[in-house]
């Protein structure tokens, strides 16, 4: 497991004044954060304003060192085993950096290979398995600026894996993808975490690719922990309720008190927001009516209510719940509202 225990970064920097002075300056990028990532695990890192996930990622990586604070991996602290710990982790970034588009795909493994101190024969042997595994056996000695995005991302993921890491930190790995691609990469990581008990942190501005993926999400701002909680539990406490609709025939306004009585006797949260003919003639009894309920669980409402219409002699004609998601949620926290 890693473990981060109130880890802070703080970035000085230098800014002129003029042509002889400059003024030191210190920005907090990270604040007290503590967080845990298992073996196995999909971790989501999604942030407001300036939110700090490239620096928290960074130090995780071993790139930067954190101000304050303790990083742990497996029991292994990063402060004085730096370098058992890079044997152990490694990051995938989306977009085109981290590779040498000159080299082939196969001399890009290689590379790193080294820079991890493997053997000649591991690597060799390591990069052709890998190469298999994200298809690219075939391009494996075309030079990389020859590769198209979805071959060079493919191949982002083979150097990533080349130290065979416990733990995977992605940033934005599916940017600039086509949707095919990404559902692809979006399965392979499933399946490193899932098959290969790999401990994953994954950062990505698609937040349905979080909802999807993530067992559990940190949501930061400006450096700080803001929310931890699975992306479920994070919409429903942030963006809670779910609107049921019920597309009816046979409504009349005498049934109004009564749809009331029956929502109040539910042992949730149940309002009735409207009921309103979606028709143009209202006088007519066979006249469409929607009616709409705000409720956390709007599937089992409409499930519940199905006798009561039944029974005031309403025909349902269609039904629909409205649910909020992860992204409803995340703009609502960066609105500072919160339902
Ligand atoms: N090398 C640096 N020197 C000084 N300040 C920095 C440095 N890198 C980042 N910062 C500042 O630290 C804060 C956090 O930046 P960071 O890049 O970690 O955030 P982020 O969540 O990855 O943002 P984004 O999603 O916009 O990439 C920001 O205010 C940023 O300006």
């Amino acid at each position: 497991m890693i473990k981060l225990n109130e880890v802070s970064k703080i970035y000085e920097t230098k800014h002129r004044q003029g042509w002889f002075h400059s003024e030191k300056r210190s920005v907090s990028a990270v604040k007290s954060l503590s967080m845990t990532i298992a073996s196995g695990e999909i971790v989501g890192l999604l942030g407001l304003n300036g939110a700090g996930k490239t620096t928290t990622i960074r130090m995780l990586s071993t790139l930067l060192e954190p101000t304050s604070g303790s990083i742990e991996v497996d029991g292994v602290s990063m402060a004085t085993n730096r370098q058992v710990i890079q044997q152990k982790v490694n990051m995938i970034a989306g977009g085109e950096r981290m590779l040498y588009w000159r080299l082939t795909g196969r001399e890009n493994l290689q590379y790193f290979g080294k820079l991890y101190g493997l053997k000649r024969s591991q690597i060799e042997r390591e990069a052709e398995a890998l190469l298999r595994e994200v298809g690219l056996t075939d391009a494996a000695d075309q030079p990389v600026e020859q590769y198209s995005k979805g071959m060079k991302q493919r191949l982002q993921i083979a150097r990533g894996l080349i130290n065979d890491p416990m733990y995977l930190f992605l940033d934005e790995p599916t940017l600039g993808l086509d949707a095919p691609i990404a559902r692809q990469l979006r399965s392979t990581v499933r399946k490193l975490a899932l098959e290969k008990g790999k401990g994953i942190l994954l950062t990505s501005h698609y937040l349905q690719e979080v909802e999807e993926l993530c067992d559990r999400v940190y949501v930061l701002n400006q450096g700080e922990l803001l929310l931890c909680d699975t992306p479920e539990r994070i919409v429903q406490q942030v963006a809670g309720t779910q609107t049921a609709h019920l597309d009816v025939t046979g409504w009349s306004e005498q049934l109004r008190p009564l749809l009331a009585e029956q929502l109040a006797a539910r042992e949730y949260p149940a309002a009735l927001v409207s009921a309103d003919s979606v028709g143009i003639n209202t006088l007519r009894s066979d006249e469409p009516y929607r009616i709409s309920v705000q409720t956390p669980s709007a599937d089992r409402l409409i499930t519940e209510l199905l006798p009561w219409t039944t029974l005031h002699g309403l025909h349902i004609t269609g039904f629909a719940s409205e649910k909020p998601n992860l992204e409803d949620a995340i703009i609502l926290l960066s609105e500072g509202k919160k339902s």
